[in-house]
């Protein structure tokens, strides 16, 4: 790879993305730039009544990754170094395209393009790609309270939406690397060598 890589890692709620963006940046030692989830003022709000909040929602996580982005550009990429993420902006898009409805998701759509057509995209993505049973499995493992009553048919849709949208990112951003993880069976938290293969081919992804 001629430049630092810019690597995100992505996939449906609860497939593992911090956990693997964590464990592989200490592994690699590189700099992890997290999602802010604790203090979002609306997620709550959100699983209680879709319809209600999802513009506020959508607008909330769109505004703190384009700062986050934007930090990560000026601290990272413009100065040449690797960096891993535990999302990609473009989930934004996933999210906003499946949760809006009518004018808003228009709105929407042209205040993201506008936002974030001229950022730096990632070099490769990690996408786990995991079955319903996997992500409720996942997290309710969790246990976050907010996450308890989230329709498994709203799940569903999101895992359809992410591998439709890792389909149009392959054609739209060719020069992005996708890498596709079997979330229900490679087991990087358990099993030592299923984390080794991931992290061995991120390295020479790498190079
Ligand atoms: N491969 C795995 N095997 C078993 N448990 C896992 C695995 N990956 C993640 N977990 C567990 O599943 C839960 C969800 O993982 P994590 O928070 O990393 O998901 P995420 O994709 O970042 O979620 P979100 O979409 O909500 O940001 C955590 O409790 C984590 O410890
Ligand atoms: N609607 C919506 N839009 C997003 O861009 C988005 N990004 C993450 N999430 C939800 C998933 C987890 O519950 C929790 C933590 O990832 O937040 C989102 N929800």
């Amino acid at each position: 790879m001629k430049h630092a890589p810019f690597i995100a890692v992505e996939g449906p709620i609860g497939a593992g993305k911090t956990t693997l963006a964590t464990m592989l940046a200490g592994e690699l030692q590189l700099p992890v730039i997290k999602e802010i989830v604790e203090e979002n003022p609306f997620l709550d709000k959100f699983y209680q009544n879709m319809d209600d909040w999802s513009f506020q929602l959508e607008m909330f996580f769109l505004c703190n990754r384009y700062k986050q982005l934007e930090d990560t550009v000026n601290q990272y990429i413009n100065k040449g170094k690797p960096v891993i993420a535990d999302y990609h902006i473009y989930k934004n898009l996933i999210f906003g395209e499946r949760t809006l409805k009518g004018t808003k998701r228009e709105k929407y759509r042209e205040i993201y393009h506008v936002l974030t057509d001229d950022l730096p995209k990632p070099d490769i993505i990690l996408y786990i790609r995991a079955d319903l049973d996997t992500l409720l499995a996942r997290i309710a493992k969790r246990g976050r309270q907010f996450e308890e009553d989230i329709a498994p048919a709203y799940l569903q849709q999101l895992i359809e939406d992410y591998d439709a949208a890792m389909a149009s990112l392959a054609l739209t951003e060719p020069s992005t690397v996708i890498v596709t993880i079997d979330g229900n069976h490679v087991d990087f938290v358990e099993n030592k060598e299923d984390f080794t293969r991931v992290a061995s081919q991120l390295k020479e992804l790498m190079k």
